[in-house]
């Protein structure tokens, strides 16, 4: 059995898929392999839409005929028994689905800054007798496109720590340019407040913005009502993700540090998050396994890790990401 948001996957190993339909709350079993499921399901939603067209129609109808005959005081009964008939048919129907909701994500213009905003020299780091990498040395300049490869266990997860000041180096320095606002999400969500609120994480991480703001913002990531009361170590891994990057579209940053952005969104979430890279006007520096998000970025250098060597992006690195 296999939980997962990899399409490619799915549609390679299952021949059996259970939908969970929140809106029915009910599971559908599908026999049959993962196109054929969503070929199935849509003409099934296509089907429950056209038997609730019907019904209302058939109702509606019923409805304007007691209407009628309610007038009159010797057809009170058969007026009630139709209306009552009108709404028994109404009752009966699934709610209507909603078309699959997916958070709204775009990056406000980034905080002005200067010419490279981050700079870091010789940065080494090693865990105990573990030396992770030695002398590696980078500039990130205003608006430009980092992404950063290497096998597991290479130091990306590091370097990105480093850089965004979550862990010192060995040696080396990390020196902020002028005006740098940092943004920086983790893959592993540390940035949250896992005790506090979904509503206390955003106050926090957006402090200047207003409630109403606030509020709109979390709406567009699909976070209301009791949602913003629940307390962030209880959220799904996706929408976790969700939070962190509303957090980093509060933030007005012009580098952002990106860990796995992608990781455990569904496919419509991922999709939007991609068009939210492209569009990006800032400088970015990423992290991922995701050849999509490396062709969203359309990167400009790539650091190789463990050596720190720098290059051109080159089509070539693709292979490497799915590797790395
Ligand atoms: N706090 C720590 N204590 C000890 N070892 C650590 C610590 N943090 C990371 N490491 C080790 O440092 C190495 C680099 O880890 P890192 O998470 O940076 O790798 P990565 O390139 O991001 O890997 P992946 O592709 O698997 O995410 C790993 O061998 C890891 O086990």
């Amino acid at each position: 059995m296999v939980i997962s948001h990899d399409v490619e996957l799915l549609g390679d190993v299952v021949n059996k898929v259970w939908f969970l339909d929140a809106t029915r709350g009910e599971i559908d079993i599908y026999n049959m392999s993962w196109q054929r499921y969503l070929d199935a399901r849509a003409t099934d939603e296509k089907r429950r839409r056209r038997e609730r067209a019907n019904a209302e129609k058939k109702a509606s109808a019923l409805q304007a005929q007691a209407a009628k005959l309610g007038a009159k005081a010797t057809k009170a009964v058969a007026a009630k028994n139709m209306a009552r008939r009108a709404e028994q048919m109404l009752s009966s129907l699934d709610e209507t689905r909603q078309a699959d909701k997916v958070a709204r994500i775009k990056f406000p213009e980034p905080a002005s800054c200067g010419r490279t905003p981050l700079t870091a020299d010789g940065l080494s780091k090693s865990y105990g007798s573990l030396e992770i990498f030695t002398g590696v040395d980078l500039a990130i300049d205003r608006g430009s496109k980092v992404v950063v490869l290497g096998l597991n266990g290479a130091g990306k997860t590091t370097l990105l720590r480093l850089l965004g000041g979550m862990e010192t180096p060995d040696t080396g320095s990390i020196e902020p340019g002028h005006g740098l606002r940092l943004g920086y999400y983790a893959q592993e969500h540390e940035t949250l407040d896992h005790e506090a609120s979904v509503w206390e994480n955003i106050r926090h991480l957006a402090p200047d913005t207003g409630a109403q703001e606030l509020r709109n913002l979390l709406g567009s990531f699909l976070f209301t009502g009791e949602q913003l009361d629940q307390p962030a170590g209880t959220l799904s891994g996706g929408e976790k993700t969700r939070l962190a990057l509303a957090g980093l579209v509060s933030s007005q940053a012009n580098v952002l540090l990106l860990d796995e952005p992608t990781n455990n969104l569904d496919p419509a979430s991922r999709a939007q998050v991609l068009d939210a890279l492209r569009s990006f006007a800032g400088a970015v520096v990423l992290v991922t396994h995701d050849p999509g998000a490396v062709e969203a970025l359309e990167p400009e250098r790539v650091i190789l890790l463990p050596d720190g060597t720098e290059d051109h992006w080159s089509a070539d690195y693709l292979e490497l990401v799915q590797l790395a």
